[in-house]
């Protein structure tokens, strides 16, 4: 045998993790808005983050964002921690690698739906207005453009968001509520788009209350009162490559795997109450 052969027996996969968070907190005087979360998040993966209000989402986009840090706790980008970064590392990383979609982040009301993807272009520092045309295609909005946002429907704004989000081609597009304001044929539209997205590469971080959406991604995890509290992986396959290349269950640290709460409180919209071996499934899984 050669030397060459020995090599490919060997040669073990290895998880490519864009994010590895490790006992990370964020409190609030006597809130754990986060409560000692560790999670990780493979290149190319499509995660739904699901849970009732107040129970954490937002703050951890915000941390996975670059809005906000942890009280405790690790965050590590790509093997890069973090909290070591300056703040015009972070202020790159913003720029360069993500791509928000929050709700809270409105369009400017003076200018085109045009006009508010190329105020993006410019952030990043480039202006050309066919590829924010291009931008606008792949959301359905060419025949928009030229609209202010107050001409446009809650879900066609809500496209536009998507729209500048896209324009830097983000490695990690973290999205809150995304299809929130949107109709059937829209949250259709938003999700085909994730799809293309995944295939694309991108690794897709959304936060929902909706079923559907959540079943549309790879894996599901659910956070209540701070914690991650359950995971159910949709894509089978997806979960085997990850567990077989190193990556670590999201209820790996919770104690004896069984969130308890969930067996007996109400369940945030996403989940039923049905728990296999300590995994709640998904309603979509029902
Ligand atoms: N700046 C803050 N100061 C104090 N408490 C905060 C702050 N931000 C969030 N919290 C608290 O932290 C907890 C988690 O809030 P968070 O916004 O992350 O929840 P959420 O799951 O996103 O809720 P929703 O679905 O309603 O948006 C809540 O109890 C909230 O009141």
């Amino acid at each position: 045998m050669t030397e060459g052969n020995d090599e490919r027996h060997t040669v073990q996969p290895q998880v490519q993790l864009l994010l590895d968070l490790e006992h990370v907190s964020k409190i609030y005087g006597d809130v754990h808005a986060l409560d000692d979360v560790s999670l990780q998040v493979n290149e190319g993966q499509w995660l739904a983050v699901v849970g009732s209000s107040g129970s954490g989402k937002t703050t951890l986009m915000n941390i996975l964002g670059c809005m906000d840090t942890p009280s405790q706790g690790s965050v590590r980008l790509s093997g890069k921690a973090l909290e070591d970064m300056s703040q015009s590392q972070l202020t790159d990383i913003r720029k360069d690698v993500i791509g928000l979609v929050f709700q809270k982040f409105y369009l400017v009301p003076h200018l085109t739906a045009l006009e508010n993807v190329m105020v993006a272009q410019y952030y990043h520092s480039v202006v050309d207005q066919d590829q924010a045309m291009r931008a606008l295609e792949r959301v359905g909005l060419v025949d928009r453009s030229h609209h202010l946002p107050s001409e446009l429907s809650g879900g066609e704004q809500q496209r536009v968001c998507i729209a500048r989000a896209l324009i830097n081609e983000p490695k990690l597009i973290l999205a809150d509520e995304p299809t929130g304001n949107l109709d059937e044929a829209n949250e259709k539209l938003v999700l085909e788009l994730f799809q293309q997205l995944h295939e694309q590469g991108t690794t897709l971080i959304v936060v929902t209350h909706d079923a559907l959406v959540a079943s549309c991604a790879q894996r599901e995890i659910m956070l209540s009162h701070g914690q991650l509290v359950g995971e159910h992986w949709n894509d089978d396959h997806a979960h085997q490559a990850y567990l077989a290349a190193g990556g670590r269950s999201a209820l790996a640290d919770v104690s004896g795997g069984i969130p308890v709460d969930l067996l007996t409180e109400d369940l945030p919209v996403g989940f039923t109450g049905s728990v296999e071996e300590g995994v709640p499934r998904s309603i979509s899984q029902q």
